[in-house]
């Protein structure tokens, strides 16, 4: 069956012809759904493919029953609910670097026709009023101007290369923007917005909305900026509390604004700063609206979704660790043995663990081990739990209302193995913990609760704990023998000290309840726990 994608939003046709120029997918370009519409036919679909318009709403997801990845046409994601897409295991893609240098330009114009008044001074020779227009038009320079710069990731550093051509001192606030990152940008690093923002001429804002950016310019800040500056805002809406710049710009404190978003989009046509006619510029949140944007974002948005569709590969997932073709080579066979692993800590370990510790041993750091974390952990919930829809998207979320942490730790002590993976179950202090490695390239499970064995990681098995004495190995192997069942490989361990052995036998087909029941009353038997993996 093809994996089927919705395009809700218009992206680039070069995006939605790649979607349908691969065999196995189908993509269906339906654009301007009200949201009772997209909830009416998004069960059918796995992909989703969006811009800014499409509101992806936790009622949306909660119809969206076969939904498996959102790809975002762009760097936005605050349109999409991530609190409802990681409680329904959706991974959500953006495209962060396709429309930087447009997004960059674009606010950069703003900053220029706010300055120059270049939509008062259009419109006034429009309106035939040239002469007019001229003397009521003077525009501010932006030479030697201090431009405060929130959020210097891509776009912000894009912004300021520019500004820096037009001899503007830059002062930014990113807190993960460090010293020798900003000397390297020629930058004043503040250690506050305050800080970036007192003496400030223009302010322009490159972060995403959040609940730590939301109304992130406020009366306050506004107070801090020179008389007669600026506000740029081509990011988000909510990052700019609207009614305290009107007040800025009503009261002469602030000259004025160039602004692509809005709070909310499209502003009511009575919007208060929309009656404003000097200093400003508004746009309908153009930003990333140019040939070239669009079609790199609208390619990157279909390669992603295609490829994560068609192979798992996951690139620019905002709720994911990222697996590129080379990651997911490399570490394959570890996804493998964590599947496993997990699979069998359900089988065999304690019941109502309070935390599940995944342990690496040896050279693991060249390796993405939050997935191979997260393939245990969601392998383990779902053969530990009958209601399904676990994955490993929302395994960490399922995990946590259940009160079991995830705890990841890094061992340097060595081992007989190169790398030794050990997952181990915690219940106050009692611990059941198996491992794995790869011998060669092959995945094997090598201890199952401090016993040593030599096992497969895929097939059926019987696993039994017994008494270390001699003939309840062989009782066994008559008592499957007689039921006909093939025995493929046998591992056997024990602990002397505790007079106790376990066996794993690899059978070549599942055994059925009556067969573990026969096997469980064979006397000196203390466990025996049948397992396809
Ligand atoms: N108007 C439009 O059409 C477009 C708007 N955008 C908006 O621009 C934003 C930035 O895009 P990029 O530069 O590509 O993203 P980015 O992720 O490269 O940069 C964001 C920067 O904000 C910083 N940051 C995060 N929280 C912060 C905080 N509380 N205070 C200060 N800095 C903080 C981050 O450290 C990062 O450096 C996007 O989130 C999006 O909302 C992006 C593209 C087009
Ligand atoms: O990429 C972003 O964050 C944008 O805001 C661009 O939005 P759009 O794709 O033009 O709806």
């Amino acid at each position: 069956m093809a994996h089927r994608v919705l395009v809700s939003d218009p992206i680039s046709e070069i995006g939605v012809a790649l979607l349908n120029d691969h065999p196995d997918i189908e993509a269906d370009f339906n654009t301007g759904l009200s949201p009772e519409e997209l909830i009416a036919i998004i069960g059918d679909y796995e992909g989703l493919v969006v811009r800014s318009q499409t509101k992806v709403t936790p009622e949306v997801l909660a119809a969206a029953k076969s939904l498996k990845v959102i790809g975002r046409a762009g760097v936005g994601v605050d349109n999409i609910d991530k609190e409802a897409a990681n409680q329904h295991g959706v991974i959500v893609m953006n495209t962060p670097t396709g429309n930087t240098i447009s997004t960059a330009e674009h606010a950069f114009t703003l900053m220029l026709s706010a300055a120059r008044n270049i939509a008062p001074g259009h419109a006034s020779v429009l309106a035939g009023e040239f002469a007019a227009g001229r003397k009521a038009n003077q525009g501010i320079e932006l030479n030697g101007k201090r431009l405060a710069v929130i959020g210097m990731g891509r776009i912000g550093t894009e912004f300021v290369k520019r500004a820096q051509a037009f001899n503007m001192t830059v002062v930014a606030f990113d807190p993960y923007l460090t010293q020798s990152r900003a000397d390297e940008l020629k930058v004043e690093l503040a250690d506050t917005p305050d800080a970036a923002l007192t003496g400030a001429d223009v302010v322009t804002l490159h972060v995403p909305l959040t609940d730590d950016t939301k109304g992130i310019i406020n009366a306050e800040r506004l107070a801090l900026m020179n008389k007669g500056a600026l506000v740029v805002n081509c990011a988000r809406g909510g990052l700019v509390d609207e009614a305290a710049l009107k007040a800025a710009i009503d009261s002469g404190h602030i000259a004025g604004c160039g602004l692509d978003v809005f709070e909310n989009e499209p502003p009511a046509a009575d919007h208060p700063l929309l009656s404003l006619n000097k200093f400003v510029a508004f746009t309908p949140h153009l930003g990333a609206s140019t040939a070239e944007a669009q079609e790199n974002v609208g390619i990157q948005v279909a390669e992603q979704v295609r490829d994560f569709l068609a192979t798992g590969e996951i690139r620019n997932a905002i709720n994911m660790p990222s697996l590129d073709a080379a990651a997911r080579e490399a570490i394959g066979p570890y996804l493998d043995l964590s599947a496993s692993l997990g699979k069998l800590l359900a089988k065999l370990g304690l019941s109502n663990p309070d935390a599940l510790r995944v342990s690496y041993h040896g050279p693991f750091a060249k390796k993405d081990t939050a997935l191979i974390s997260r393939t245990v952990l969601t392998n383990f919930l779902e053969s530990s739990r009958c209601d399904g829809q676990v994955n490993i998207v929302n395994a960490p979320g399922i995990a946590a209302q259940m009160g079991l942490e995830l705890v990841e730790s890094t061992i340097n002590a060595q081992t007989e193995y190169n790398e030794l993976l050990v997952v181990e179950l915690r219940k106050g202090e009692e611990r059941f913990r198996l491992a794995g490695t790869l011998i060669g390239s092959s995945p094997r499970i090598v201890e199952i609760d401090r016993l040593y064995v030599d096992t497969n990681i895929r097939g059926h098995f019987l696993i039994v704990r017994n008494d270390d004495r001699p003939g309840i190995v062989g009782a066994v192997g008559t008592t499957l023998g007689n039921e006909k069942v093939n025995i493929a490989n046998l591992s056997l361990a024990r602990n002397k000290t505790q007079g106790n052995a376990l066996t794993v036998i690899e059978v070549d087909e599942p055994l059925s309840p009556e067969i573990m029941a026969q096997v469980r009353a064979i006397p000196g038997v203390t466990l025996g726990t049948g397992v396809s993996l």
